[in-house]
């Protein structure tokens, strides 16, 4: 029987953006800090997590034996080494954490490989979230095989709705490379096109701090409408478009310039990498 929400103790294997984010989001949905830990190789991205009260090592073992959930949260490149490490010593444990991996790309089938290579493979759960997170904004694809039980899924499930307003489990794991080129990378796409706004009203005379106050704006009150109306993006685009007025000549420069081409090809270009990621693990 998977432990609730606020009873599971939570390690997170790597300290970095994506783990602060999750970590700084379930500490405002006030999951007890003694429950949370981290491991993190990093002096300064440990003594920050430290200086938040959490408990940290820089060794990935100490924590993990004892924990109902470890987050599986280093870069692809170094999840190998670091499952493997994991796997041998729980060994032949009867009780290994849940695991759930946040990696961009890295496979179910590998995860089990490398985190079985001191016994029994842990459960999994894939998932991909992104760093709103941190504000309790964040949108997350999950994905597990009949290995996860009903109570891991829906303590995985928690965990993430804790930080994420949108927590969608998909029905085939390639299907997370899709969710990794629009939801996981998706806030870097938001803000650049915000940086842009801002190169663009200083480049014709607005000062910087004001630039910034109404972009940023802009971005925050166009996402609340797109979360809370009942109208289709495209609607809402289309209630902002005068006839002839000025949004149609901004719609229509975007058009000429093959915005839509250009999103999908960005978005394809996001799912490949995240493809090439868990091929190059596969590989090596
Ligand atoms: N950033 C994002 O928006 C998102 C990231 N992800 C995924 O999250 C994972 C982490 O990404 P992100 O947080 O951006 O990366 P970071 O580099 O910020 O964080 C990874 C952390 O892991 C540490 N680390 C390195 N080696 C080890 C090790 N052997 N054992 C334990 N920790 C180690 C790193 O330390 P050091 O700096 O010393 O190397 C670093 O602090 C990636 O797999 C990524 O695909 C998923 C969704 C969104
Ligand atoms: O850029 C990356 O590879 C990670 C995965 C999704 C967001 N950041």
């Amino acid at each position: 029987m998977a432990p609730s929400l606020q009873d599971a103790k939570i390690t997170f294997i790597g300290g970095g953006n994506m783990a602060a984010a999750i970590i700084g989001g379930l500490l405002a949905r006030n999951i007890p800090k003694a429950n949370i830990s981290v491991s993190e190789p990093w002096d300064v991205n440990r003594n920050k997590l430290a200086d938040m009260g959490l408990r940290v090592s820089a060794s990935n073992t100490e924590f993990s034996a004892e924990a109902d959930v470890a987050i599986l949260a280093v870069k692809p490149q170094v999840a190998r080494d670091v499952c493997r490490e994991l796997g041998e010593s729980w060994g032949q444990k009867t009780r290994a954490p849940l695991v759930i991996s946040i990696a961009a790309g890295i496979q179910l089938k590998e995860l089990k490989a490398w985190f079985g290579a001191g016994g029994k493979a842990p459960p999994i759960v894939r998932t991909m979230p992104n760093t709103p997170a941190l504000v309790g904004e964040g949108a997350s694809g999950l994905y597990a095989d009949e290995d996860v039980s009903k109570d891991e899924r829906e303590l995985t499930s928690a965990l993430m709705a804790s930080v994420s307003q949108a927590t969608e489990w998909v029905s085939e794991e390639k299907l997370l490379d899709v969710v990794t080129g629009i939801s996981g990378s998706g806030p870097a796409y938001f803000f650049m096109m915000v940086e842009n706004l801002i190169s663009s009203a200083v480049s014709q005379g607005l000062p910087v701090e004001q630039a910034t106050r109404l972009a940023t704006q802009t971005c925050l009150g166009a996402g609340r409408m797109l979360v809370s109306s009942p109208e289709q993006p495209e609607q809402l685009r289309r209630n902002v478009t005068s006839p002839n007025g000025t949004t149609h000549a901004a719609i229509e420069s975007f058009k000429a310039a093959g915005l839509e081409q250009m999103v999908d090809q960005a978005v394809r270009a996001a799912v490949k990498r995240s493809e090439e990621l868990g091929q190059a693990m596969a590989d090596s």
